[in-house]
């Protein structure tokens, strides 16, 4: 199937700097991909470029099968066939909810009847003839949703277009978004520095970095078998042992990791998250039998415990007095600190990288 929008090599230098750095992208019709990464790393820049209201230094942008910017077209937003949905929309203060929605769309009964079944799917049935200023934040910015699907694009570009709501409406309409965007079979791209926005929304995950994308997949490939460690801690707090590998295996107070592929004296990270450790009571200076799952486990003391709801946060100084690891478990236990504990994590879902030649320093 052709890729509703594709683009390649898409480079922007700006004060001397390459904030977009060769971007290969292409999402389909129906599939939504999310531009993940932390503020800076040039996902807006790289939506503006494909919506047109930025230019590319190299690079070529093909929209429903046609170029649209390279090196010798570009061609405008207005035409490009796309809806846009930006973190600073507007909308026009003197027209209504209605008129914003149905803006550019032609006024026959079929796109009034449009603009109410859109008005429904935000959630915002009624309000066609308020005008923006009686709405709050977050109101304006669903009218803004309804405007920019009106026509039915079948693109859709979108910077962290939930992003003005509160977190009791973002789930909702999150999800009413998507439903609407599947239905229509629009091909989108959305822009995000919010890991749970991007595992909610996305079919596919491009995770941004310095300008480039270090990996694409989707999130459950991505949260389980992530690039590197930066990657593995973008979706969730990690847990580091650093260790040297001696004959493909390294020694940590978890027993040994296997370590292939990484020669005689490399110094690797093994990286798990919290919710892998396992945690068992010390019976008069023992612990758990090893498994095979488990590994090895090792003997800490609870340094700090915190309450967090659904979750308690348990951190705890091991036995050789330097590792530090961190564990979460059902809120019901809150250990206090000085307890004595044995940690067991799950082996398969540890990573094991190589650690970035700074490290060896
Ligand atoms: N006109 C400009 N001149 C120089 N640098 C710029 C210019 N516009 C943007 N930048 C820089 O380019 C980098 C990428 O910006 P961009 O807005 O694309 O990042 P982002 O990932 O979308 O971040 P955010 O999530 O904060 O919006 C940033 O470091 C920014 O400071």
């Amino acid at each position: 199937m052709i890729p509703r929008l594709k683009a390649e090599g898409l480079t922007r230098i700006l004060g001397g700097r390459r904030v977009v750095d060769g971007i290969d992208l292409s999402v389909a019709a129906g599939q939504v991909t999310c531009l993940l990464g932390p503020s800076g790393c040039g996902k807006s820049t790289t939506l503006r470029i494909i919506a047109g209201v930025d230019r590319q230094d190299a690079g070529t942008v093909t929209l429903n099968g046609k170029v649209v910017a390279d090196d010798h077209v570009h061609i405008p937003p207005e035409d490009r066939g796309v809806g846009l949905m930006f973190q600073d929309f507007a909308l026009f203060p003197h027209l209504t909810v209605a008129q914003n929605i149905g803006f550019g769309l032609r006024r026959d009964g079929v796109s009034d009847a449009r603009v109410e079944e859109l008005l429904i799917r935000v959630d915002l049935a009624g309000y066609g003839r308020k005008h923006p200023h009686e709405l709050s934040g977050g109101e304006q910015q669903r009218v803004a949703l309804a405007r920019a699907l009106a026509p039915r694009p079948g693109i859709m570009l979108m910077d962290e277009p939930f992003s003005g709501l509160d977190n009791r409406l973002r789930d909702g309409i999150r999800d009413a978004t998507l439903n609407v965007l599947k239905e229509e079979g629009t091909a989108v791209l959305l822009v995000t520095h919010e890991p749970d926005e991007a595992m909610r929304m996305a079919d596919e995950i491009a995770l941004m970095r310095d300008g480039r994308i270090v990996q694409r997949a989707a999130p459950y490939n991505i949260y389980n078998a992530p690039v590197d460690r930066e990657a593995a801690a973008f979706f969730s707090d990690i847990n580091t042992l650093s260790a040297e590998v001696n004959g493909a295996l390294t020694h940590t107070p978890f027993g040994q990791f296997l370590a292939p592929g990484h020669a005689d004296g490399t110094m690797v990270d093994i990286v798990f998250r919290p919710q892998h450790v396992r945690l068992d009571f010390d019976r008069n200076g023992r612990g758990p039998s090893p498994t095979e799952t488990e590994g090895t486990p090792a003997r800490g003391t609870v340094e700090r415990a915190r309450f967090m709801g659904k979750e308690s946060l348990v951190e705890f100084v091991m036995d050789d007095g330097r590792t530090r690891v961190t564990a979460t478990v059902p809120a019901v236990f809150l250990p206090r600190a000085g307890t004595v504990m044995w940690l067991s994590i799950r082996r398969d879902r540890c990573f094991v990288f190589r650690q970035p030649e700074k490290a060896h320093a």
